[in-house]
């Protein structure tokens, strides 16, 4: 049997994230022991009952211990939190990294607690549903998916090149980005769809009051489509709005703008323009499924967004 990539993998949180990369651990035999810690008793009881890890603590500081790859997969407001609890239990030469959907604001609340000996680099795979919890993760999460890495000016160029072996023994393609540009890329592809339609369920709701439950019954795939991302977990969700908010506030701006812009074709009856935009937003579409970026998800009925093709397979 090959030697395991790791010999002990701890997970801190065990949520989507964390107990899809467990399951995903254990079928690829990744790691020699994998330790699992999270803050609440009831979820930690949950991933035994599942039988996600090894070893299963609440002290954080205890489930790294020897650990040579820890992975942090908590909302991100959570994250300086746990590196703090986590950091006088740290191995020296370990890796350490995490899932957060925001990655400037990890850095500047995880760096300081990470000892000089121990190769902090922060990640980000960019795969998710709306579900939560350890009962919700699938070792198929990561498959085809991209994982953005954003390693910091000195990181070690050895433990990068092992912790992209493992996001690819997930089944992810790795790339490597820096931090703001992540936040700025994000901020328009996840975070603020995300946003607008937590808005756009919440106008519809306030409308309810009033045409009863027309909102339900009439409901048209557009705006189910909506209420999948706006049933997101609010506590990531809140967290992320809260430490990605430059970059969300930059790209809400220029949304409004272009909202405004929109409107005023409507208002003024300017078919040209809206007819223009549409043709346009079309075509993008249509260029993705052509490049061959778009893959049907059935455990979900849903449509989402996977890395291109390499020239060698697109043909
Ligand atoms: N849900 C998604 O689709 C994706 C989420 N992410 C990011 O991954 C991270 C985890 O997200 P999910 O797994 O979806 O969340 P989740 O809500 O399913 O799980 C979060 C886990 O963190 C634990 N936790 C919370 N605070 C903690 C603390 N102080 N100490 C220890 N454990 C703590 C919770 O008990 C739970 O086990 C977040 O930073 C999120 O932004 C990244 C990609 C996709
Ligand atoms: O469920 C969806 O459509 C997502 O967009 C999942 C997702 C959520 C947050 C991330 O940081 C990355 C991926």
């Amino acid at each position: 049997m090959p030697e395991p990539l790791f010999q002990k993998i701890a997970l801190v949180g065990i949520g989507l994230v964390g107990s899809s990369l467990a399951r995903v651990i254990r079928r690829e035999r990744m790691a020699g022991t994998l330790s699992i810690a999270t803050r609440r008793a009831e979820t930690l009881a949950r991933a035994q009952e599942l039988g996600l890890g090894d070893e299963y603590f609440l002290d954080a500081a205890e489930a790294v211990r020897d650990a040579d790859l820890v992975v942090i997969s908590v909302p991100v407001g959570a994250s300086g939190a746990v590196a703090a609890e986590i950091a006088a239990g740290l191995k020296p030469g370990a890796i350490v990294t995490d899932a957060g959907s925001t990655k400037t604001s990890v850095i500047r609340e995880v760096t300081s607690f990470i000892p000089e000996n121990v190769h902090f680099i922060p990640g980000h795979p960019i795969a998710g549903t709306e579900h939560s919890g350890p009962g919700a993760g699938f070792a198929e999460l990561f498959e085809e998916r991209w994982c953005i890495l954003t390693p910091l000016p000195d990181t070690d160029a050895e433990a990068q090149a092992k912790l992209t072996r493992f996001w690819e023994g997930c089944g992810s393609r790795v790339d490597t980005m820096d931090p703001e540009h992540h936040d700025m890329v994000l901020a328009i592809v996840s975070h603020l769809p995300h946003i607008i339609a937590y808005n756009i369920v919440g106008t519809a709701d306030d409308l309810e009051a009033v045409t009863k439950s027309e909102v339900i019954k009439y409901s048209a795939s557009g705006f189910r489509d909506f209420t999948r991302l706006a049933a997101s977990d609010p506590t990531m969700w809140r967290d992320v709005c809260l430490h990605n908010r430059d970059a969300i506030l930059e790209m809400l701006a220029r949304f409004s703008e272009d909202l405004s812009a929109l409107q005023r074709a409507i208002r003024w009856g300017d078919g040209d323009k809206l007819f223009d935009l549409f043709t346009r937003t079309r075509d993008i579409r249509r260029s993705i499924i052509e490049a061959g970026q778009e893959v049907d998800v059935p455990d979900f009925g849903r449509h989402v967004l996977a890395h291109p093709k390499p020239e060698s397979e697109s043909a």
